[in-house]
């Protein structure tokens, strides 16, 4: 059976999802509909070949509803969503800090799962977690799997740890991109054009993730074969130690987990 995908949204994840599974998986149907920008939806349908859709017409054609608004608007959705029959239909929300009991509040007996990709479904590199709703069935959560396991890997949680997930791998990409961004000034400070200091940084950061993907060596290790005893690597590292940025990046991370926490409260009713 052709799998029938509908995106609800269609922003940066949507795009994020859209290119990674089209990029895989030429036979899922895909729609996608928005709120009112209807330049943003031709535009998508053309880049990637899909249905631009209405909500009524993409509810019905679709055995799952790919929720990816931001977390203010899911209510709006999930209003509109009541009016319809969601009978055998599965409902994927990528929305952070939205938890279950509210799509079970609006739409009772629904099958809900919760997914927390990143934007690496882009290039077929996410971390997803998965949350299992109530009412989901195996048949539903295998599709849920397929989805995000074409574009990534996948990791089944149970919702309490979703906050935590989502601090390290929903918003983590946006971390190391900081990081870069920063080697990329450091570059230029030193002396570097900005196009050397971009491609240095950027080929140096490719290297390091698949040493890191491909290398049977611990993140430590691999640090430890750099570090010659006190030479230029050891003259680094003594300063991100001395400024702690262990300390720093265990902060953002907390307070990452703690805004999703406080968005499951606003957001739970
Ligand atoms: N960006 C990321 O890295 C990640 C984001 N997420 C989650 O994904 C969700 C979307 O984030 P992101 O893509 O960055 O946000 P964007 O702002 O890029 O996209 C939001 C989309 O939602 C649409 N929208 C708003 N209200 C409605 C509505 N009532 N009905 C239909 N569509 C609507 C907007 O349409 P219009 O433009 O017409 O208003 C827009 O297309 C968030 O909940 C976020 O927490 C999860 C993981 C990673
Ligand atoms: O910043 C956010 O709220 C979203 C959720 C994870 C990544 N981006």
């Amino acid at each position: 059976m052709k799998l029938t995908v509908g995106f609800i949204g269609a922003g940066n994840i949507a795009e994020a999802m859209i290119s990674g599974l089209t990029k895989v998986d030429q036979s899922i149907q895909i729609r996608v509909t928005n709120h009112a920008n209807t330049e943003r939806l031709q535009q998508l349908a053309v880049r990637y070949n899909l249905l631009a859709s209405n909500l009524n017409e993409l509810v019905e054609n679709s055995c799952v509803l790919i929720i990816a608004v931001k977390p203010k608007n899911v209510k709006d959705v999930l209003e509109q969503l009541k009016t319809f029959d969601l009978g055998g239909k599965l409902i994927i929300s990528v929305a952070a800090g939205v938890p279950l009991k509210l799509f079970y509040k609006f739409l009772p007996g629904v099958a809900v799962i919760r997914a927390m990709p990143n934007t690496s479904t882009t290039v077929l590199h996410s971390m997803t977690g998965l949350v299992r709703g109530e009412d989901v069935t195996s048949e539903q959560a295998e599709m849920s799997e397929q989805i995000f396991s074409a574009v990534g890997k996948v990791l089944w949680i149970p919702e309490e740890k979703m906050n935590a997930l989502t601090a390290i791998s929903g918003s983590g990409p946006a971390y190391f991109y900081l990081f870069i961004e920063s080697l990329i000034m450091a570059g230029v400070q030193l002396g570097l054009s900005e196009k050397e200091a971009e491609m240095l940084v950027l080929e140096t950061s490719i290297g390091a993730g698949k040493m890191i993907a491909e290398s049977e060596k611990s993140p430590g290790r691999l640090r430890k074969e750099v570090t010659s005893p006190n030479g230029t690597t050891y003259a680094a590292i003594n300063i991100f130690m001395e400024e702690k940025l262990a300390e720093t990046v265990v902060k953002a991370a907390k307070a990452c987990a703690l805004r999703s926490e406080e968005m499951e409260g606003e957001y739970s009713v």
